[in-house]
C-alpha cells in the first residue's frame, strides 16, 4: 500500500524546503510573519469599515416638534413627497375623506355662526326695548338676513351628518381640543408631572397614521373580509362624495356670500387661516369623482395625538437606501414630549392657543424654544428651527395687522415680513445662545410648508445638514 495517502498535498505545499539552510530559514519566517502582519492590517481595516458603514446606516432619527398647527405633519408629509414617493402615490387616495371632512368642516363653522347670529337676532328683536345700548356690536347696523339664508341653512343640514359620520370614522385626531389642563409651555421642565402614558405612545393608536391605516384598510380588504362588507365602505364613501357635491353651489353660495363675510369679519373668524381650508377649492372637492392632488393631502388637517413613528427609506438621491425615522409628535400643551429639531409657527402673534385661549401663541413658543434649548438630554442634538406660515404671516401683515399691538417690545419698526422675520429670528437666536448648556449653531428656515416646492429646496439644504451631522458622530463613536 503507498503511504503518500496520509500526506497533506497543501502541508507538502507550504512546508519549508528540506535542505533549507538557517539564513534561508530566518528570511523566510520573516516574510511570513511580514506577510501575516499584513493580513491582520487589512482583516483589521475591514472590521473597521464595515463598522462605520453600520454606524453610517444606523438610521437618522428626527423629532418634528412645536405647537399644535404649527405645521409639523405637513412637514413630514413634504418628507414623504419628496423622498419616499413610492408611498405617498399609495397613500395619497387615502386623505380623501379628509379632504372632504375638512371641507364640511369649514362650512358648518359658519352654518354654526349664521344660527347663533340669526337666532340672536330674534331675540333681541323680541326684547327690543331692553336692549344693551352700550355694546359695541349695537353701535353697528344689524346684519340683514333674507330669505336666501334661511335656504341656505335648510339645504346645508346634511352636511351635519356628514360631518358625524366623518368624525365617527377618523376619531379624536379629527378633533380639536380647546381646554387643556396642563399649564405649562415647557415639556422638559423638572417635576413636570408626566402626562398619561397612553397620549405618549409610539403609533398611538387614535392618531392620524391610524387613521390613514384604517381608511387604506377599508379600501384594500382583508383575505376574511366579505366582498359585502367592502361595498358597504365604498358605498359610505360615494354616498359622501355625492351629498357634498350635490352641496355645491350652496357650499359656493354661502362662502361667497356679502352678509355672511361680513358677519365672519364681526366675528373676527378669519376661516381662510384655520387648519384644512378648502373653501376656495369647492368646484374641484364637491365632485363625486374627486381625487385629492398632492396639496391637497398636504393641506389636509388631522391633529397629531401621541407619538406618530414614520420610518421610510430614501428611494432616490445621494443617499438612497438609507432609512430615517421621523417623529410627529401632537404639539398641544398636553402632548409635549421629548423634543428634537423644533418647528414652529410665526403667523401667531396676535394669536392664543386653541387649548387655551389665555395663552399668545408666540409667548408660548418662546418658551418651548427656551425649555428645548436647555434640556441637558438635548445637549449635543441639532436643533433646527422652521419659522413656518411666512404665507400667513405675509397676508397678516399686508391687511394692516400691527405687530406692535400684540408684541410692545416690537416697537417703531417697520411692520413688513423681512423686518419682522429679522426681528423674531434674533429672539430666538438670543434665547438659544443664552440657554444652551453647550454652545450650539443657530440653523433657522423660514418657510411656508404647503408650499411644496420651496419646502424642496429647505428640506434639501435641512437633509444636507442633518446628514453631516451623523455621520460626524458615526467617526465619533
Ligand atoms: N397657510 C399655511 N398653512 C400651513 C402651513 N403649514 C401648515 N399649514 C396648515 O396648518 C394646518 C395644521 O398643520 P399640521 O401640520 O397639522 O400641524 P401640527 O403641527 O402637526 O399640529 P398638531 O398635530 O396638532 O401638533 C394644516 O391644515 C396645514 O396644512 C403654512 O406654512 N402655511
Ligand atoms: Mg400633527
Amino acid at each position: 500500500m503507498s503511504p503518500s495517502i496520509d500526506i497533506d498535498p497543501l502541508a507538502l505545499a507550504i512546508a519549508p524546503p528540506l535542505n533549507e539552510t538557517p539564513q534561508e530559514r530566518e528570511a523566510r519566517e520573516h516574510a511570513e510573519a511580514e506577510a501575516t502582519r499584513i493580513s491582520n492590517e487589512i482583516d483589521e481595516q475591514i472590521r473597521k469599515e464595515r463598522d462605520r458603514e453600520r454606524k453610517k446606516r444606523r438610521p437618522v432619527k428626527l423629532l418634528l416638534l412645536g405647537q399644535s398647527e404649527s405645521g409639523k405633519t405637513a412637514t413630514l408629509k413634504n418628507f414623504q413627497l419628496i423622498y419616499a414617493r413610492r408611498e405617498w402615490l399609495e397613500e395619497r387616495n387615502a386623505w380623501r375623506p379628509v379632504v372632504f371632512f375638512n371641507l364640511v368642516r369649514n362650512v358648518n363653522n359658519i352654518l354654526d355662526l349664521l344660527n347663533r347670529e340669526m337666532t340672536s337676532q330674534h331675540a333681541r328683536r323680541d326684547t327690543i326695548s331692553s336692549s344693551d345700548e352700550s355694546s359695541e356690536d349695537s353701535q353697528l347696523p344689524p346684519l340683514r338676513f333674507r330669505e336666501k339664508h334661511r335656504l341656505l341653512k335648510l339645504r346645508l343640514g346634511p352636511l351635519k351628518r356628514v360631518q358625524t359620520d366623518l368624525e365617527r370614522r377618523l376619531g379624536s385626531t379629527a378633533v380639536e381640543p380647546h381646554t387643556t389642563s396642563v399649564t405649562t409651555a415647557a415639556p422638559f421642565e423638572e417635576g413636570l408631572n408626566r402626562p398619561a402614558l397612553q397620549e405618549f405612545s409610539i403609533n398611538s393608536s387614535n392618531g392620524w397614521k391610524s387613521a390613514l391605516e384604517k381608511i387604506k384598510g377599508m379600501r384594500h380588504p382583508r383575505p376574511d373580509e366579505t366582498e359585502g362588507s367592502l361595498r358597504k365602505v365604498k358605498d359610505v364613501d360615494d354616498e359622501i362624495a355625492e351629498v357634498i357635491a350635490g352641496c355645491k353651489d350652496d357650499i359656493k353660495a354661502i362662502w361667497e356670500d356679502s352678509t355672511v363675510r361680513e358677519l365672519l369679519n364681526r366675528s373676527k373668524v378669519r376661516l381662510e387661516d384655520t387648519a384644512g381650508f378648502f373653501l376656495n377649492d369647492v368646484d374641484r372637492i364637491a365632485a363625486t369623482n374627486y381625487q385629492p392632488s398632492d396639496d391637497d393631502v398636504v393641506r389636509a388637517r388631522l391633529r397629531t395625538l401621541g407619538v406618530q413613528e414614520y420610518k421610510f427609506i430614501f428611494e432616490n438621491g445621494r443617499t438612497a437606501g438609507q432609512e430615517w425615522r421621523l417623529y410627529d409628535v401632537g404639539g398641544t400643551r398636553s402632548t409635549r414630549a421629548a423634543w428634537y429639531p423644533y418647528f414652529d409657527d410665526v403667523s401667531c402673534f396676535d394669536e392664543k392657543l386653541a387649548e387655551d385661549r389665555r395663552v399668545n401663541r408666540l409667548e408660548d413658543s418662546y418658551l418651548l424654544w427656551r425649555s428645548i434649548c436647555s434640556c441637558k438630554l438635548l445637549a449635543r442634538t441639532q436643533i433646527i428651527l422652521f419659522l413656518n406660515k411666512c404665507d400667513l404671516l405675509q397676508a397678516k401683515l399686508q391687511r394692516g395687522v400691527r405687530i406692535r399691538d400684540s408684541v410692545p417690545s416690537f416697537g417703531d419698526r417697520r411692520n413688513d415680513l423681512s423686518t419682522a422675520t429679522r426681528y423674531f429670528q434674533q429672539h430666538f437666536r438670543e434665547i438659544l445662545k443664552q440657554y444652551s448648556p453647550v454652545q450650539r449653531s443657530f440653523f433657522v428656515h423660514l418657510t411656508s410648508v404647503i408650499d411644496t416646492r420651496s419646502t424642496a429646496a429647505t428640506l434639501g439644504t435641512v437633509e444636507e445638514s442633518i446628514l453631516r451631522d451623523h455621520l460626524r458622530r458615526a467617526d465619533l463613536m
